[in-house]
């Protein structure tokens, strides 16, 4: 059978043997995710660069290549492009010791991902001025291992900010609705929301949300409603998950969606996005915003995926993180909504929320804390295990293919990971304007792809976790599929066998080209 070159438009057919000046690497499998199917295929990259320049439905045998290409046939290793992780907080500069461009890209190219976005905040500056990017960009020069792009922040007071962050390149805009957790970086009220949107409604970018949200009626004093607590206040023991969780309820994320959908008709075409959903009953009002032409996506997270409520140890607070992880039935509602056929579903992506910081801040208690890990006991030992007085934020860059693999397998007979690739490639390149370069495996395509062993299993410890510091609720799982091999813009960046390709060094590149205008 002839092999069948897949090329972007039928009436440009691909030339089957590549003109010896144009180097080229090849790789082959009998399993792909190409165009978001699974099938076999052999791609042929540039070297120079570092594109796709044709892919071909069949294992082609490497004589089918001029002489001393460099070639190789995966089977039965499955090829999928490069994760798109189009949520992370790298802390640099200002608090690299928490995360830093270095440490951070190379956990996500141990997992598969190419494109990390940078959150615009806890490094100090915050990225909510052109200033504060143009510090970040100069942090992250010649230390990253993969594809890095950059998000703004939207604060009080900085919408003037706004359009030179689009015209500098940011990938989108994040504000939140409640505390964050850092001094630099103010919650923003709705007529700062108000605001942002106008300045951004005609721009190719996307708005974004930490939606939880105090609700007046539990903000207020003095009204006749009872309240036993003030919100966000503990209600028991510090150091039970239970009295943190019931100190962020489901009604906070719905009261704030609430708000913000109560905004959209400001900017009927800026397409707003949620960040980091957990609550499921926030699902019914976006579905329904949707219906009626509301531009609106949310992602969820690796760990409202895999962990619940129930399980949380007293005092591991490995595990806190904002929104909070809900219990299981929770779970299991944001899995039945990703699920959906064909991207109809209101949760479109799935990403890390990689927010760590030093083991010290976690206040972990010193049975949960390894051994290597002991010159980092917290000083405080009262407030060991204080799920109030921890940093809320998980670490996970870099293990999330393997997270969703692991439970989706595990929960439905013939999960494919066709659909990981749409929520962690296709769909956060989208919601980032990255649609045209990455996400996938196809002709023009980044050359990003990762050699993904479906069958391995591997325990998470210090020697598979890369991110910075070792501190995260996985460690000590067995996670199912490996990471073989990952390469970035057709150069193999990572190889578990061997390592990082240290003599080459990082060739990540920071993703600054403004976003086209939206279709
Ligand atoms: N300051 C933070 O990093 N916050 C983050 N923390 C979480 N998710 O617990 C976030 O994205 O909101
Ligand atoms: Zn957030
Ligand atoms: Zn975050």
């Amino acid at each position: 059978m002839a092999p069948h070159a897949i090329t972007p438009r039928p009436s440009s057919p691909t030339t089957l043997h590549t003109p010896s000046q144009q180097p080229i690497t090849v790789l082959a499998s009998s399993r792909a995710v190409v165009s978001g199917r699974l099938t076999e295929a052999t791609i042929v990259i540039s070297t120079s660069t570092g594109k796709i320049t044709s892919i071909f439905h069949s294992v082609l045998p490497s004589t089918y290549f001029p002489p001393g290409t460099p070639y190789k046939d995966y089977s039965p290793l499955i090829l999928l492009p490069g994760l798109v992780d189009a949520h992370v907080h790298l802390n640099e500069p200002g608090r690299t010791e928490w995360e830093g461009f270095w440490t951070g890209t190379r956990a996500a190219a141990f997992g598969g991902v190419t494109t990390v976005v940078d959150m615009p905040l806890n490094a100090i500056p915050p990225t909510t001025t052109v200033q504060g990017l143009k510090e970040k960009v100069a942090a992250a020069q010649g230390q990253c291992w993969v594809d890095v792009g950059f998000y703004g922040g939207v604060v009080p007071g900085n919408s003037g900010e706004l359009k030179g962050l689009v015209q500098e390149g940011v990938r989108g805009f994040k504000g939140f609705l409640i505390d964050s957790g850092v001094d630099e970086f103010p919650a923003v009220s709705s007529s700062d929301i108000a605001l942002a949107m106008s300045e951004l409604k005609d721009s190719s970018t996307t708005l974004m949300f930490h939606a939880e949200m105090i609700p007046p009626i539990t903000a207020s004093v003095g009204d006749d409603v009872q309240h036993s607590h003030p919100p966000l206040a503990p209600s028991g023991p510090l150091n039970l998950y239970s009295t943190f969780l019931d100190s962020r309820p489901p009604s906070f994320e719905t009261y704030a969606i609430a708000e913000i959908l109560s905004l959209a008709h400001l900017a009927p075409n800026l397409p707003l996005h949620i960040v980091h959903l957990s609550a499921v009953e926030a699902i019914p009002m976006l579905r329904e915003a949707r219906a009626k032409g509301v531009n609106v996506t949310a992602e969820t997270c690796f760990h409202y995926l895999s962990l619940e409520a129930e399980q949380v140890r007293e005092g591991d607070t490995r595990h806190k993180c904002c929104p909070p992880i809900r219990e299981r039935k929770n779970r299991d509602g944001l899995w039945d909504e990703l699920v959906q056929d064909e991207g109809l579903g209101v949760i479109q992506t799935v990403v890390s929320d990689h927010s760590p910081c030093t083991p010290n801040l976690k206040l972990l208690p010193s049975e949960l804390v390894g051994k290597k890990d002991a010159q980092n006991e917290p000083e405080a030992e009262a407030e060991k295990g204080d799920f109030f007085a921890a940093w809320g934020g998980i670490s996970s860059v870099g293990l999330g293919l393997s997270i969703l693999w692991t439970e989706g397998t595990k929960r439905y007979p013939g999960f494919s990971v066709e659909e990981v690739v749409r929520w962690c490639c296709k769909n956060t390149a989208k919601q980032v304007g990255l649609e045209r370069v990455k996400g996938d495996l196809g002709v023009g395509f980044d050359g990003d792809v990762v050699v993904f062993d479906d069958e391995g299993n591997f325990v998470v410890e210090h020697s598979t976790m890369l991110f910075r510091n070792k501190c995260s609720p996985y460690e000590n799982k067995t996670l199912k599929g490996v990471v073989r091999e990952t390469w970035l813009r057709g150069q193999k960046v990572f190889d578990r066998e061997n390592g990082f390709a240290e003599k080459m060094g990082p060739t990540g590149g920071l993703l600054l080209e403004p976003r086209k205008a939206r279709a």
